[in-house]
């Protein structure tokens, strides 16, 4: 049989993956938190309060004061390798690479601070990318975070005069990988605890309420993560009430609710025990989860009167969420490996 007629080959390119998650101050130190904090807070996807109003607060106060109490909050979970977000990042790409083998070149970036996506872009470029798919590893699409690494890719490409073919991964809130890549590995983990987890609280970044009735999608796809991953957890944990809550609040205006604080208050003051968070909305251990969940939490829960408490790790590069990570990047790859 004849061959099918075929265009002449052209040169092929690499093809590079991104992966991207939200950024980290250089150490545990004012100085560089106010420079991250600086650049983070000045993003109008963050705060979408107008400059003229919002600068005088930025400069005058937050930046003058949040530093040193975010520092303190890092410094103690700061590991050798470096701010934990960042070591598990850059560990998820190394991971990744091993995967896909020499056929793509996978790298790591942050949205605030280093490496930046701008520079990556052009450093991936210049090595001979010309497809790149930017994965953004947040799992639920939230305009701060998803689109405002969109934002920074539209500067990087700005400044390319030759530019790649760009991808990008959509959020997998819902994905089938996902979920189930969650209840394995949040199934392990409860069944290694020395106590019987009867409540487990899923903790999502928060953001301002008002985000949601603008037609951000964020707060809907918390909650569908939510019930599909308390559904897919039912069969082995009958006995186990799943609650979700809203962690991080920042500013004066109203958040997303309930917040965890409150939740595990309340659980405390219940006398609840065997009370379990995990944060599925974070792909990797950071200091929300490390400091805000499992210490400043546990003070929380265990001073309102609660007992038996523990934080669940994140998917991290552990082996459920890295074979997540190959099967959505290897979806949004085909046609080009
Ligand atoms: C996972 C999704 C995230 C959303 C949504 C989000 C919104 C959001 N965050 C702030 C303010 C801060 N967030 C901070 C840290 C932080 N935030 C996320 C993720 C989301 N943020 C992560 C993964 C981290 C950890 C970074 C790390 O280095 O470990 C901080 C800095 C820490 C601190 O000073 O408390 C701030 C500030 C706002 C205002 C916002 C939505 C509008
Ligand atoms: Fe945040
Ligand atoms: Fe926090």
């Amino acid at each position: 049989m004849d061959k099918p007629a075929t265009h002449p080959a052209a040169p092929i390119g690499k093809v590079g993956v991104m992966l991207v998650n939200l950024g980290t101050p250089e150490a545990p130190e004012p100085g560089a938190l106010r420079r991250y904090l600086g650049q983070f807070l000045s993003d109008p996807r963050v705060i979408e309060i107008p400059r003229l109003i919002w600068w005088p607060i930025l400069h005058g106060i937050i930046l003058r004061t949040r530093p040193a109490k975010s520092a303190h909050a890092y410094s103690q979970v700061w590991t050798a390798d470096g701010s934990p977000l960042a070591a598990i990042t850059k560990a998820q790409a190394a991971d990744l690479q091993t995967r896909m083998g020499a056929q793509v070149q996978v790298e790591w970036a942050m949205r605030y601070g280093q490496p930046s996506v701008e520079n990556t872009l052009a450093r991936m470029k210049a090595d001979g990318c010309d497809r790149i798919l930017i994965a953004p590893l947040y799992p639920q699409y939230c305009g701060a975070t998803t689109a405002s690494v969109m934002d920074a890719l539209g500067d990087g490409m700005r400044a390319l005069r030759w530019q790649p073919a760009i991808r990008t991964l959509p959020p997998y809130y819902d994905d089938a990988l996902h979920i189930g890549a969650l209840r394995d590995d949040l199934s392990r983990q409860l069944a290694a605890l020395p106590f019987g987890p009867r409540v487990l609280v899923l903790s999502f970044h928060g953001m301002p309420e008002r985000t949601l009735h603008l037609g951000d999608p964020y707060h809907c796809h918390c909650r569908k993560t939510a019930r599909l991953l308390a559904q897919a957890l039912a069969p082995d944990w009958p006995a186990m009430r799943v609650e979700v809550a809203f962690q991080s609040r920042f500013g004066r205006a109203k958040w997303l609710e309930p917040s965890t604080e409150s939740v595990l208050a309340r659980l405390g003051a219940e006398g609840a025990q065997g009370v379990v968070v995990a944060a599925p909305g974070f792909a990797a251990d950071c200091v929300e989860t490390l400091e805000e969940l499992a210490i400043r939490g546990r003070e929380v829960f265990e001073q309102a009167g609660g007992r038996n408490y523990a934080v669940l790790e994140c998917l991290n590069a552990g082996d459920d969420g890295m074979v997540m990570i190959e099967g959505l990047v290897r979806r949004e790859l085909l046609g080009w490996v």
